[in-house]
């Protein structure tokens, strides 16, 4: 009989830690996961699932819009009512928390209500009782950092934005990642007045330019209005409720909500690791090894908590790695190369590989095709809105290492395109791939003729 009441104690219900959870119980271990918050974690309750959710939400507006031309008349005065929104996302969200409950107690996971925190090197105490764990997982993931300005107890974070009382009719939202682009396109298609403040000359930094430069422009012809190299200097609350945002530059803006999306922050505050000597890294996420053991050998971390790269799959593919290494004692096989990725902005980004900045960073004599071009639904709709497609390819070898869509459903092509990039295709692959008539997503593979240097 082991001398710990469990083989495994998961710190986090999210993403990893309920994978790691539920793949350690399948292969014999006793677990036990603790969550003090929301079974699922941040993916599930205020994260991909109900954003994907308000996605679809806005996209009836262009959708109705479009329809006229197809012959479809009567739906463009449609009316949107946010509390049937929102209370139907709160709905299928509380059905998943059940889900999740389920799968780990089917699983034979002991589940544990309440905030946890470390007691010792091998120990998790929830409330009043303490555990012993031959092992203990932190997956805690993160909590949206909203800086230090005046009147920053004004703004809201994608944790309060889906459940908000009252549909914000002018909102601004801080920021020029994932969040930020996102939510600007969900507010804008649901009828909201919508500011994007970004604080440099153009959002989305990582991406590939041309996809930045795209994605403005279309973002743009949707009503949201760009204010870039703006800066919020202070947020004031008016009698009446509403908000006057000022900028370092001295504009003002009179809003009803500010959603600040200017990162995360890891969720390691009172567990107890620094007393512990887990050693941390300047950000505050745990530093852990190619097994994901932290300095203190019986203590792991995964997901977000660890400042990788904070996406769902990542997490659960880390949480998969991690029990497999227990079980086999085989170095943990991850590659965080070529991570296919989805920003779902409207139109969509999907995007795998390099850059043409980054290969071109790298040394390597690329070869680029590019394709723009108006979708064929919106021949007869009209509607001004463009696709991008580009591949980035390695000329001395004809491999491709990036491909790049900004465009309906770009996540769904790209994730094709990843697994052939996974598989090493070359230019000449695609080349040779036959399309499929007519799709958008044809275009990767019939794209001829480079852009000239
Ligand atoms: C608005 C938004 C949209 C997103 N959209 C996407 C997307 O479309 N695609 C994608 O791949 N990724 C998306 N992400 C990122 C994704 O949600 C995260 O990468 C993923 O959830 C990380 O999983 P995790 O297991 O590391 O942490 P989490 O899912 O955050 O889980 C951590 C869990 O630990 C719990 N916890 C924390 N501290 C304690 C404690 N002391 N005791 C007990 N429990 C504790 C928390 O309550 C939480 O449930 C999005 C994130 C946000 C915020
Ligand atoms: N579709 C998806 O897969 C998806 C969707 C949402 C979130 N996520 C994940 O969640 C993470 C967090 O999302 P996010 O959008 O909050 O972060 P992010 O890191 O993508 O973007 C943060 C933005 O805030 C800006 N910023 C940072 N500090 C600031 C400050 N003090 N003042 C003004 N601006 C500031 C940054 O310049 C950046 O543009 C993402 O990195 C992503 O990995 C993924």
């Amino acid at each position: 009989m082991s001398e710990f009441d469990f083989d495994l104690f998961v710190i986090g219900a999210g993403s990893g830690g309920v994978r790691a959870a539920r793949m350690a119980a399948a292969a014999g271990m006793r677990v036990a996961v603790a969550e003090d918050r929301y079974m699922g974690g941040t993916c599930v309750n205020v994260g991909c699932v109900p954003k994907k959710l308000f996605v679809y939400a806005s996209s009836y507006r262009e959708a109705f819009e479009d329809a006229e031309a197809y012959g479809w008349k009567g739906q463009v005065d449609a009316r949107f009512e946010w509390p049937t929104l929102r209370d139907n996302n709160a709905m299928e969200i509380t059905r998943l928390n059940g889900i999740y409950r389920n799968l780990l107690g089917s699983a034979g996971v002991q589940v544990i209500d309440g905030r946890a925190k470390l007691s010792g090197r091998q120990q998790v105490s929830v409330g009043d009782t303490t555990y012993s764990a031959e092992r203990v997982l932190v997956a805690t993931g993160g909590w949206p950092f909203v800086p230090d300005i005046p009147g920053s107890e004004h703004a809201i974070t994608s944790n309060e934005v889906f459940s908000l009382e009252v549909f914000p009719r002018r909102i601004l939202v801080v920021g020029g990642g994932y969040i930020a682009v996102e939510f600007a396109g969900i507010f804008a298609g649901l009828g909201a007045e919508t500011h994007l403040s970004y604080r440099r000359e153009l959002f989305l930094r990582g991406f590939d330019n041309d996809v930045r430069r795209f994605v403005r422009d279309e973002v743009g012809k949707k009503q949201v209005k760009l204010h870039f190299s703006h800066e919020v200097q202070s947020i004031e609350k008016q009698a009446d409720g509403t908000l006057k945002v000022h900028g370092v530059d001295g504009s003002v803006l009179d809003v009803d909500a500010v959603l600040y999306a200017t990162g995360r922050k890891p969720n390691t505050h009172g567990l107890g690791l620094e007393k512990l000597g887990v050693v941390l890294h300047k950000d505050g996420t745990i530093g852990v090894d190619d097994n994901f053991r932290s300095s203190v050998t019986s203590i792991y971390a995964l997901g977000d908590v660890t400042g990788g790269p904070e996406l769902t799959p990542v997490a659960l593919a880390e949480a998969m790695a991690l029990v497999k290494h227990w079980q086999t004692g085989k170095t943990a096989e991850i590659d965080y190369n070529n991570i296919p990725t989805a920003v779902f902005s409207q139109p969509n980004i999907g995007t795998v590989g390099l850059t043409e900045e980054e290969a071109r960073q790298a040394g390597i004599p690329v070869v680029v095709y590019k394709s723009d071009f108006r979708a064929m639904r919106h021949s007869v709709s009209g509607r001004d809105e463009r696709t991008l497609m580009k591949l980035i390819v390695d000329g001395s070898n004809d491999k491709v290492m990036g491909a790049h869509m900004v465009g309906p459903d770009a996540g769904e092509i790209i994730q094709g395109i990843a697994v052939a990039m996974k598989a090493g295709a070359t230019k000449s692959v695609f080349d040779q791939t036959i399309g499929i008539h007519p799709t958008a997503a044809e275009e990767f593979v019939t794209m001829r003729t480079p852009v000239a240097d």
